[in-house]
């Protein structure tokens, strides 16, 4: 095996790759040996494939900026990855603008990427330690910011993203209320008991918590980084996450205030703005200006209780989405104060890959999985495209694939453009961790894509000719076509070739295994687009559905209406019509009257007509008091009409009334 050193980072890699080991709590053998250096730390490790392992693949070997073995504490990992002097470049040189910088674990679900970053329930994580050095190294440098304050005003107005800014006490006593940030206005030294806001699992409910509850270890009072004095400084949080390639805002605070937690969020746009026309950043964040770092931890803490976690077979509170922990400093000349310059340092908490298999993930996990194998399959591409770039072809690394490696990469090449020039590149340390007895595959794989340096090998096939006798075969000899040593020379030549055919077989059963689980990845990926596409379709039938059914009920309620206009209107003519006939008819009695009078001198005949007139006289008076009931009931002149009819025939007289049909 030739000797690999490990590679310098040339200034065209994108990252320094650290590799850190977690102590494993698992019975399998451990398939990763870290090769000891005398002269300093280690660098290399060798990957061997598992012994009961029947597919006989190669052996591996990686190199990295530097490992750090399972007993490394978060203190070792702090100072040993160059997070100090990234905290520096973003700070920035006197009189010069700082550095953006960019910091992310990369590993198999249950690795310790968390655990690395945000530490537990007794020890600090990353995010922590950082705040804290930047705090205890800017204090005295830093602006006072207030609301009404001329320079949170400045601040507000300088930021390019159409950012939501507020002060952390009026953020979080928006919040939790009861002025409870001033339950932490000065730095806490209190011991910590071993607990954490978010490892509790604070309900929604619960109040803020004191500062002196979050882990004080380990202590980065020893850390002194310069600053500078012509300067004041403005630290500026803000937490966001990439969640099924969306991007969405952690401290809006809709989780701690609604009653609902499934609420619906709102995705961010990762964009130009009018005032970032060059550069993309992501627009409208809330973001929160610190005074204090335990105003920063209470903001952090508020963030992570927003953060989607889902409980999967592989790791029981695993990270499902990439969480973004930003510090922006904001840097004026503090006597002539001027513009706001700034720097970002993007902590990030990559979401773990895993085997849908191993994490008896189903349903909208299994796709949440798939998205999340897809980013860092994407990931994976970019990395190695920066291998490739390291060994100097032009590969252009693909980084607008997908929101994440958008994210991480947008700001990690010089800039063309003029305005941007004197902004540096930003400088990217990736930690990549790994369980030495977990996942094989997984974690194989991952540490293909992120090493910056790779060799493979076979196991070393055991010599033929060690194994050949000696002396001359019985037969061999006698046989006249070969001499012995000729024979030996030729089984010799036939077991180098054989080794050379096994060694490139065993480089191709790798391809294979790297390009099958590729191929695994996208069909993965595939299988989660057709899932959505189903939901997309099921949601676009429900809506036509929804749309028609309204419409259909639209068109009823239009035709009622006019049916019913045209019955009102039909009604209207028939009682019109049936007023004329009662006028007509009264009209044609009151004519009849005097007719009377001339009409018959003959006394029987006369008799008889005053009888009938009697009669007419009760009649008429019974009509006009059954108009007067049917008028009392407001009835329709065709209701009156059959009142009338009705009571002729309840009262025979009323036969004798002209109306009969
Ligand atoms: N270096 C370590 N020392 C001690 N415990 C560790 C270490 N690394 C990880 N662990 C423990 O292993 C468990 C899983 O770790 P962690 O949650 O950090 O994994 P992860 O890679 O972030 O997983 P996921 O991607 O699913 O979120 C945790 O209980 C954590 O405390």
């Amino acid at each position: 095996m030739m000797a690999m050193e490990p590679p310098p980072r040339p200034s065209s890699a994108l990252f320094d790759v650290y590799l850190r080991l977690r102590p494993s709590n698992s019975a399998h053998l451990r398939f990763l040996t870290v090769e000891e250096r005398d002269d300093s730390h280690p660098t290399h490790i060798t990957v061997r494939p598992l012994v009961n392992d029947n597919r006989k693949r190669a052996v591996e070997r990686f190199a990295f900026t530097q490992v750090f073995e399972e007993d490394a504490r978060q203190m070792d990992i702090f100072k040993g990855t160059g997070i100090v002097p990234m905290i520096e470049g973003v700070l920035g040189a006197p009189g010069h603008h700082g550095q953006d910088g960019l910091l992310a674990t990369l590993g198999v679900t249950g690795s310790g990427k968390s655990h690395t970053i945000l530490g537990t329930k007794s020890q600090r994580g990353l995010v922590q330690m950082t705040l804290d050095v930047l705090f205890q190294n800017c204090e005295e440098q830093l602006v006072q910011s207030f609301y009404g304050a001329p320079a949170f005003s400045s601040l507000a107005a300088a930021d390019v993203s159409e950012a939501n800014m507020f002060t952390a006490s009026s953020y979080l006593d928006s919040m939790y209320g009861d002025n409870q940030s001033e339950r932490f206005p000065s730095r806490a030294n209190t011991p910590a008991p071993d607990c954490s806001f978010v490892s509790q699992g604070t309900s929604r409910s619960n109040k803020i918590p004191r500062s002196s509850t979050l882990p004080q270890a380990p202590s980065v009072a020893d850390i002194q980084i310069p600053t500078d004095p012509t300067a004041e400084y403005a630290i500026v949080v803000s937490m966001y996450e990439v969640y099924n390639d969306r991007i969405f805002d952690l401290l809006t605070g809709n989780a701690m205030k609604s009653k609902h937690p499934n609420v619906k969020r709102r995705a961010l746009l990762f964009k130009s703005t009018e005032q970032s026309p060059e550069r993309k950043v992501v627009a409208g964040l809330t973001k929160i200006v610190c005074g204090s770092f335990e105003e920063s931890m209470m903001v952090l803490e508020t963030g992570l209780m927003e953060r989607k976690v889902a409980g999967t077979g592989s790791n029981a509170v695993s990270s499902r989405s990439h969480g973004f922990f930003c510090v922006e400093v904001k840097k004026r000349d503090a006597q002539y104060k001027g513009s706001w310059s700034s720097s970002t340092l993007s902590i990030v908490d990559l979401a773990g890959s895993e085997r849908a298999r191993n994490a008896k993930t189903a349903g909208s996990t299994l796709a949440e999985a798939g998205k999340i194998n897809e980013s860092l399959m994407y990931l994976g591409q970019c990395m190695q495209m920066r291998a490739d770039h390291q060994e100097g072809s032009k590969n252009v690394v693909p980084f607008r694939q997908c929101k994440l490696t958008e994210l991480l990469f947008s700001n990690s090449f010089p800039s063309s453009t003029r305005s941007t020039q004197h902004i540096p590149p930003q400088k990217s340390i990736m930690i990549v961790t790994a369980d030495a007895q977990g996942d094989y595959n997984a974690t194989s794989q991952i540490l293909r894509y992120s090493a910056l340096a790779r060799e493979v090998t076979v196991p070393r096939t055991p010599s033929y000719t060690s194994t050949l006798p000696t002396g001359p075969r019985p037969g061999t000899a006698c046989s006249g076509r070969s001499t012995p040593s000729a024979l030996l020379d030729e089984l010799e030549s036939s077991a180098a070739e054989i080794a050379r055919l096994q060694q490139e077989l065993s480089i191709f059963a790798l391809r294979l295994s790297e390009e099958t689980a590729r191929r695994k990845a996208a069909e993965q990926s595939w299988a989660a687009a057709e899932d959505h596409m189903s939901t997309l379709e099921q949601e676009i039938r429900d809506e036509c559905y929804l749309e028609m059914e309204n419409a259909v009920d639209q068109e009823r309620r239009r035709w009622q209406a006019t049916l019913d206009n045209e019955q009102d209107n039909q009604q209207a003519h028939l009682d019109s019509k049936v007023d004329v006939v009662i006028k007509a008819t009264k009209a044609q009695m009151r004519l009849e009257e005097p007719v009377k009078v001339y009409e018959d001198p003959d006394p029987e005949v006369r008799e008889r007509n005053e009888e009938l007139e009697r009669e007419n006289e009760v009649l008429r008076a019974k009509i006009e008091q059954l108009e007067r009931e049917a008028m009392g009931r407001s009835a329709s002149p065709i209701k009156k009409m059959r009142i009338l009819k009705s009571k002729k025939w309840e009262d025979p007289e009323s036969r004798l009334f002209g109306l009969d049909d």
